[in-house]
């Protein structure tokens, strides 16, 4: 065989395997999110709704607005149409606020088929119903490859190509194979997981916590603070997230501890950063409008210290935040609130919180 036919079949191969994919949403996450499909040989459009900047990405390949400092592969193609991004797309991903994410995923229903793969990559619960986003996906479709992209994964490193790690989760193995093989590469791994619900809810967790070290930052508070402070968190969100049906040790991964890390110790995390500026001082809505992007955390601490009374889990330090960003608690008065808290179990899926009152309530009797 000559060579040329040789480079012709190999050219043709790699044609087969690219994928299509569409990514909806505009904002740093999707950005990045298109550009490393890009990078991995995909066939990539992204949706936004603001013409003038798809253009720009298409022109200048970049995105002025949430990703002004990095380059995005010239491969992906950008359109505020979506009919033209979503044909003959076999994965789309989702990056849109969850405020808005129902109102897209309806907009964009005429143009999805129940053989594409659809995954959230929000970090956000719905206030009707307490749904996270691929439930959303999975009312409005009605689709069988439904999942959850979720991680340690701020999206401006992602854009810098610092290693980075995520999970993919679905029950459906198809779906988990086809983000593998769409977004990993030598700066992007994704490990796959088979508990959605455990996932996504980690990542609209964490943004709880966020807030409450970027809080303690600006408080000026040490590191054995921010380390006890991420710790139970942990314990909080794990708790929350298994009365509510999720798997314990999902929280020891990438999609529960690995975020909780990154987002309570960065600020590069928008959700770190309100709180950092509630800590100097400023109101919620000042701190809210000079981040200028979505900060979810604000809107899932209501909605988890709701679900969370009426469902009777104890859940201090959420329920802590929750009066201090709504009901004018001062951040430091709440702080020395929580450290005279009854003093619990450590890792209470080996010595259960009740046994420990039991046994501080006997010694109070004696
Ligand atoms: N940024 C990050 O580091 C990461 C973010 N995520 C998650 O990804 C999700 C999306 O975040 P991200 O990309 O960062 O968000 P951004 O705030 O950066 O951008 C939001 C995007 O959604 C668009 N949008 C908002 N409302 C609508 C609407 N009604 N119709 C159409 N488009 C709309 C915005 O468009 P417009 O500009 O026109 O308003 C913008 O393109 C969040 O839930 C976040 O938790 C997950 C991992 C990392
Ligand atoms: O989820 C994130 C990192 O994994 C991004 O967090 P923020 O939404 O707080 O920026």
């Amino acid at each position: 065989m000559s060579e040329s036919s040789l480079t012709e079949q190999d050219s043709r191969a790699s044609q087969e395997e690219c994928l299509r994919v569409a990514v909806l949403g505009g904002g740093s996450f999707g950005t990045a999110l298109a550009s490393i499909a890009a990078d991995n040989g995909g066939e990539v459009r992204q949706w936004l709704r603001d013409a003038e900047l798809a253009a720009e990405i298409n022109r200048e390949h970049r995105n002025s607005r949430y990703l002004p400092d990095y380059a995005i592969n010239p491969a992906v193609q950008a359109s505020d149409d979506l009919s033209v991004v979503l044909d003959g797309a076999e994965l789309v991903f989702v990056a849109i606020p969850s405020k808005a994410f129902r109102a897209v995923v309806r907009q964009a229903r005429p143009w999805l088929g129940a053989d594409q793969i659809l995954v959230s990559t929000t970090k956000g619960i719905q206030e009707e119903g307490f749904k996270l986003m691929s439930q959303i996906l999975e009312e409005e479709t009605g689709f069988p490859h439904i999942g959850v992209l979720s991680g340690p994964n701020l999206a401006s490193e992602i854009a810098q190509k610092q290693l980075t790690a995520t999970v993919v989760a679905s029950d459906d193995a198809l779906t988990r194979t086809r983000v593998q093989t769409a977004l990993g590469c030598d700066y992007f791994r994704v490990y796959a997981s088979n508990d959605r619900y455990g996932v996504e809810l980690g990542g609209a967790l964490k943004n709880i916590y966020a807030i409450a070290a970027g809080m303690a930052a600006a408080l000026g508070m040490g590191e054995n603070t921010r380390s006890m402070l991420m710790t139970r968190a942990l314990a909080e969100m794990s708790r929350f997230a298994v009365a509510l049906g999720a798997n314990p040790l999902t929280f020891i991964g990438l999609a529960g501890v690995g975020d909780l890390i990154v987002t309570c110790s960065s600020n590069l995390s928008r959700n770190y950063r309100v709180g950092h500026a509630l800590g100097e001082g400023k109101t919620l809505d000042e701190a809210v409008e000079a981040l200028g992007q979505v900060a979810e955390g604000v809107n899932t601490v209501s909605l988890v210290c709701h679900k969370a009374r009426q469902d009777g889990i104890y859940m201090p330090l959420a329920e802590g935040l929750y009066q201090v960003l709504f009901k004018g608690v001062p951040a430091r008065q709440m702080a020395q609130l929580l450290m005279l808290n009854e003093q619990s179990s450590d890792v209470e899926f080996t010595l259960p919180r009740e046994l420990v009152q039991q046994a501080r309530q006997e010694e109070g009797k004696t």
